[in-house]
């Protein structure tokens, strides 16, 4: 089975957790996008709360009804993807440079589900480059700061994400430096670490965040808790 498929699996059964009457938090990403379109076609009642603007239009076209965060007191349940799964459920995401309205709409939930295909389950965090979100003013300073954590960690300089057209900037108009570190072994200490830098929005470090997993696998979905 193709990562695409287990893609699919993992958001059609997350697809299945939702009832009518619910606000759901809609995540960013392919496997994302998997869970917002089976959504779709189960046409009930509920308020959609995109984590980028590429799922609202998604949506919108699917013709889920949506809602700003704001406009919601809280959020039911948030379904979204990850770049890495795991020990106790911890996280990397950002890898779609979604992490910030990713993290509002996570904080808000009272229940939150990631899915995934079964290469993202990792033994240890930090295969997948560590995504941090920087205002633009001063971004080179910012990195500068990062650069000085990563050594403090003994990773090597995080750097800024660029594509084919030029320097990625967030939907929050931010930048991204990714830390490529092969292994995070204390990603609470590093997650805190990096909050505390002046110019850094957040990081895709997501820790006890994540109530439970979807995990698309060749022998059908699995399911794990922290
Ligand atoms: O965090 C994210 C976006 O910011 C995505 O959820 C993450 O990158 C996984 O993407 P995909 O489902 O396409 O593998």
């Amino acid at each position: 089975m193709s990562a695409d498929d287990q893609k699919r699996q993992a958001g059609e059964a997350a697809a299945e957790l939702v009832e009518s009457g619910m606000v759901v938090g809609l995540g960013t990403g392919s496997t994302a996008a998997w869970f917002v379109k089976a959504l779709a076609v189960r046409k009930l009642h509920i308020r959609g709360v995109p984590t980028s603007d590429a799922t609202a239009n998604l949506a919108r076209e699917l013709g889920i009804s949506l809602a700003a965060l704001d406009d919601v007191k809280a959020v039911d349940l948030t379904v979204d993807g990850a770049d890495e799964i795991g020990p106790g459920l911890s996280l990397i995401k950002g890898g779609g440079a979604a992490l910030l309205r990713e993290k509002l709409v996570w904080e808000a939930s009272r229940r939150c589900v990631v899915i995934a295909d079964a290469a993202k389950h990792v033994t240890v965090l930090g295969k997948f480059p560590l995504p941090i979100e920087v205002v633009r003013f001063g971004h080179v300073h910012t990195g500068q700061r990062l650069a000085d954590i990563a050594a403090e960690f003994e990773l090597p300089p995080p750097r800024l994400r660029m594509a084919d057209r030029g320097v990625v900037v967030t939907d929050g108009g931010n930048l991204i430096y990714d830390m490529a570190s092969g292994r995070i072994d204390e990603p609470a200490g590093l997650a805190a670490a990096l909050k505390a830098v002046t110019g850094v929005v957040d990081h895709g470090l997501f820790l006890d965040l994540a109530d439970e997993a979807l995990l698309g696998t060749d022998a059908g979905v699995v399911r794990l808790t922290p």
